[in-house]
C-alpha cells in the first residue's frame, strides 16, 4: 500500500496526453468504457469551440490493468490528440526541418507571457501547449479510475453548474441530491435548473456575438463520505485545504468555497454552525443542516462534502484586449483562430474528477489495503467502530 500519487504529461497539440496513477488497490474492476463516459461528458457542453468537434476522447490503458481488473501496480493511460494530425512539422520532438512561425503575441489572462518570461521561451507556443486545459481530459480519466474505487466503497460524487456569468440557477430546497445529479447529467450545461439553463445558453450566445467570453460557478457534491477523512493535526492534511488546492489547480479557477464559504462570513454564528443530533436507530450523529459542507476541523463529519469553484471567463477573445508583441514590443491587433466561449460545464466535470481524486487519496490513507477486498473489509470495520462510538 502506497499513498495515491499521479502525474500527467502531454501538450495540447502533441500526439497524446498521458498519466501514471499509483496506489489504486488490486482487484478493482476497470474498463476503458467506464472512463470514456466521463471523457465524453467533459467534451460536450454548451459554449465549447471547434476543437471539440475534432477530438473524440477515449482512454487506452497501457499498464496496471489486466483482464479488466487493476493489478495494484502503476496504472498508465493515454488519450490521443486527434488534432495532432493538423500540426505536422510544428509539434514533433525532433528538430524542425523548417522552424515554424513563432507565436509572439501573448493573450491577457492566459499563461503566455508569465510562462514565456519564466522559461525564457520566445515562441509562446512552448508555454500555451502545456498551459492549455487539454490536460484536463487526463485529470478526468484519473478521476474516472477513482470513481470506480469510490463506488465500490459507496461514495458518489457529482457536479452541477450553478452560475454562468450573472445568470444563477435557482433550485427548490426539496431537490434531492439524486434528482440534482440526474437533472445536471441530462443538460448540455450540467445545470439542474432548466429555466436558468435556457438563460445561460442565451448569455453564452450573446457573449459569442459580442466576441466575448463568460465564466461561472460549479458545485461538487460527494455523498456517502464517512466521517474521519483528512485531519486537524497538520496544515497539509486538512480535507478542506486539499479540496481547495485540487479545485484551484484547474485552469481558470479563481475561487473555491466549502459549504457556505464566503456567505459564512456575512452571517452570525447561530446562522452558520450545524446543530448536532443523534439517530438512535443507526447509532450515528446527524446534522439537520450542512452549512459546513461536510468538513469541520479539516475532517469529514459524515455529511455530504459540498464545495464550489468560480471560473474566470476564457482568455482567448475574438475581440482581443490590448497586448504587446514580445519581439517588436509594439501593440498589436490579435488574430483569432478558435476558442471556447464558455467552458464552465466542462470544468465542472474536471472539478468532479479532482474531488474524487482527493477523496480517494484520503480514504486510502484512512483505511489502507492493497486489494479492493482488504480496503472494503477495513471500511466495514471502521463503520462498526463508528456505530459503537
Ligand atoms: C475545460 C477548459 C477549457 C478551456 N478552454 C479554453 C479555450 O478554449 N481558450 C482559452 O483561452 N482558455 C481556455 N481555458 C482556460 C485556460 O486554460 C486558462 O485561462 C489559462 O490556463 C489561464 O488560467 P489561469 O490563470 O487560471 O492559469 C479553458 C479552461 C478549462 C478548464
Ligand atoms: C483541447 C481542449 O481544450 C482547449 C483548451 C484551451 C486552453 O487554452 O486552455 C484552448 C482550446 O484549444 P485549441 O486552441 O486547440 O482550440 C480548447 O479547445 C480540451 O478541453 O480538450
Amino acid at each position: 500500500m502506497t499513498a495515491l500519487r499521479w502525474i500527467t504529461a502531454g501538450e495540447s497539440h502533441g500526439p497524446e496526453i498521458s498519466a501514471i496513477v499509483e496506489g489504486i488497490p488490486a482487484g478493482l474492476p476497470l474498463l476503458a468504457e467506464d472512463i470514456d463516459a466521463d471523457l465524453a461528458r467533459r467534451q460536450r457542453g454548451y459554449g465549447r469551440g471547434a476543437r471539440m468537434k475534432i477530438e473524440q476522447d477515449r482512454v487506452r490503458f497501457t499498464a496496471g490493468v489486466r483482464g479488466g481488473e487493476t493489478l495494484g501496480g502503476p496504472i498508465a493511460m493515454v488519450i490521443e490528440n486527434r488534432d495532432h494530425g493538423n500540426w505536422a512539422g510544428r509539434m514533433g520532438a525532433e528538430p524542425f526541418a523548417e522552424p515554424p512561425e513563432a507565436l509572439t503575441r501573448p493573450r491577457p489572462g492566459h499563461a503566455d507571457l508569465a510562462g514565456g518570461l519564466k522559461y525564457d521561451r520566445r515562441d509562446l507556443r512552448d508555454i500555451l501547449e502545456r498551459a492549455s486545459a487539454r490536460e484536463t481530459a487526463m485529470r478526468v480519466a484519473v478521476g474516472g479510475v477513482c470513481r470506480k474505487l469510490l463506488a465500490a466503497l459507496d461514495v458518489e460524487v457529482f457536479a452541477h453548474v450553478v452560475a454562468i456569468g450573472s445568470v444563477s440557477a435557482a433550485l427548490a430546497p426539496t431537490t434531492s441530491p439524486h434528482e440534482l445529479r440526474v437533472l445536471a447529467r441530462a443538460s448540455d450545461l450540467a445545470c439542474a435548473d432548466p429555466e436558468a439553463a435556457e438563460a445561460m445558453r442565451a448569455a453564452i450566445r450573446d457573449a459569442a456575438h459580442r466576441g466575448d467570453t463568460l465564466g461561472g460557478v460549479f458545485e461538487v457534491v460527494a455523498l456517502g463520505v464517512p466521517p474521519g477523512l483528512g485531519s486537524h493535526v497538520q496544515w497539509d492534511r486538512r480535507l478542506d485545504g486539499r479540496v481547495a488546492q485540487a479545485l484551484m489547480s484547474i485552469q481558470a479557477i479563481k475561487g473555491v468555497e466549502v459549504g457556505l464559504g464566503f456567505e459564512a462570513a456575512r452571517r452570525s454564528g447561530s446562522g452558520v454552525h450545524d446543530p448536532i443530533a443523534y439517530d438512535a436507530e443507526t447509532n450515528l450523529f446527524i446534522r439537520p443542516t450542512n452549512h459546513a459542507g461536510g468538513v469541520e476541523g479539516g475532517i469529514s463529519n459524515g455529511m455530504p462534502v459540498v464545495c464550489r469553484a468560480a471560473m474566470k471567463p476564457i482568455a482567448t477573445l475574438k475581440r482581443a484586449l490590448p497586448s504587446i508583441d514580445i519581439r517588436s514590443k509594439e501593440r498589436f491587433d490579435a488574430a483569432f483562430e478558435r476558442s471556447d466561449v464558455c467552458a464552465v460545464p466542462a470544468a465542472s466535470v474536471v472539478g468532479e474528477a479532482m474531488v474524487m481524486i482527493v477523496l480517494t487519496a484520503a480514504l486510502l490513507e484512512k483505511l489502507g489495503g492493497d486489494s479492493l477486498s482488504e480496503v472494503q473489509r477495513h471500511l466495514a470495520g471502521y463503520r462498526e467502530q463508528l456505530a459503537r462510538f
